[in-house]
């Protein structure tokens, strides 16, 4: 038992107004620079097959929004990087850790296509595997700025940054269609935002905080415990420009939204740690985006200041405990 961890998530937490010193939101500013390049704001839809696809990534990198692509068709990987520099646009990927991925970076090293961001992606990412690939990367693609995940501990965030990762990613199991608690009794699902000040106490680079976001006022509770970027994947699910089918049920449209590692995603029903969702459509992602960008500026005047540093110290209350954070298996 870890006693002195103080144990809450995103449901328990009610951030305290500070005296606003700006005249309109408008004035708030949501910008967060991440590695070489600044973004409207500090989220990111998940690495999933049912949230990105190529379009997205497109529109997302044009539109100034930071993304991560899937990594589930790996033979289009190499054409995709090439697709977004002929185009003038950042590439940013994801990598598994197995002995295909030694060669694709290779391979990517050999063409000469530098993605600006990897993304290592695996469900235990305090893991020998990961520092390996973090070595091998920094070895072929030293300019890449390299993101490693997930981890949920201290231990794991400071091994994959002395490694060489450039950020980490932080969330075992606090994700909507995650049964990785339920399945392995292990991670930090009820508690995910406890787990992020913890981690980031201990980070020396920037965090990813991933998984368990249920409201546009979780991206302001990120920050404050220490996040630099959100990932987030249900509120995303169900736009008509995220990927995932479309299904009719009696006269009402959804989209579905399932896990990386659930037998939609793997084709078989070996260790599986993720479950299929169906999401009411929702629209246009742009409004979304919109959306969170206003409510982020909201937060930001609440938190009586003019841009995102200002929420890393506001002061909170914990006004519950709650360990279910609203899942079902
Ligand atoms: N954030 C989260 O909580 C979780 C996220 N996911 C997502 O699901 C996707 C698939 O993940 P993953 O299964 O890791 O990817 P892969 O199927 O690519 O597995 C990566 C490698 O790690 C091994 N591996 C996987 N889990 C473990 C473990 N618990 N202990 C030891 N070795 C392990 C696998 O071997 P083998 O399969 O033979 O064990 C494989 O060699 C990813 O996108 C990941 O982000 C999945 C679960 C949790
Ligand atoms: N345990 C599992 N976690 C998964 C799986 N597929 C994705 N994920 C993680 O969830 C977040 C998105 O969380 P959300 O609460 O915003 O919906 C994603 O970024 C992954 O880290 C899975 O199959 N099992």
């Amino acid at each position: 038992m870890i006693n002195e961890l103080q144990v809450f998530d995103y449901e328990d937490i009610q951030l305290i107004p500070n005296k606003c010193i700006i005249k309109s939101r408008s004035e708030a500013d949501t910008t967060v620079t991440f590695g070489d390049r600044t973004f409207k704001i500090p989220v990111v839809p998940a690495n999933m097959q049912t949230i990105i696809d190529a379009p997205l990534a497109e529109w997302l990198a044009r539109n100034g929004y930071f993304y991560i692509m899937h990594r589930f068709e790996p033979e289009t990987r190499l054409d995709f990087v090439k697709n977004m520099h002929q185009k003038n646009l950042y590439a940013s990927i994801s990598v598994g850790v197995k002995d295909d991925e030694y060669n694709f970076i290779e391979a990517l090293a050999a063409e000469g296509e530098v993605p600006e961001y990897i993304t290592i992606d695996i469900a235990h990412g305090h893991s020998q595997t990961v520092i390996d690939m973090i070595q091998h990367i920094k070895h072929y693609l030293p300019q890449a700025f390299v993101i490693a995940g997930n981890v949920g501990t201290p231990e794991g965030v400071r091994e994959l940054e002395n490694a060489g990762a450039d950020a980490t990613k932080v969330g075992i199991g606090p994700g909507k269609v995650c049964i990785t608690k339920i399945k392995t009794g292990f991670g930090t699902g009820g508690w995910q935002l406890a787990a992020l000040r913890w981690c980031a106490k201990a980070a020396r680079k920037p965090i990813i905080a991933d998984g368990g976001v249920r409201t546009h006022g979780d991206i302001a509770k990120s920050i404050r415990f220490g996040a630099s970027m959100v990932m987030i994947g249900s509120l995303f699910a169900g736009h008509e420009e995220t990927p995932g089918k479309t299904i009719e049920q009696d006269g009402k449209v959804y989209k579905e939204y399932y896990g990386s590692a659930s037998q939609y995603q793997k084709g078989s029903h070996h260790n599986v740690e993720g479950k299929k969702m169906l999401i009411p459509y929702k629209g246009s992602i742009a409004d979304t985006l919109t959306e969170m960008h206003e409510d982020l500026q909201s937060s930001i005047s609440y938190a009586g200041g003019r841009d995102l540093a200002s929420l890393k110290t506001v002061d909170y209350v914990i006004v519950k405990n709650s360990i279910f954070n609203g899942d079902t298996m």
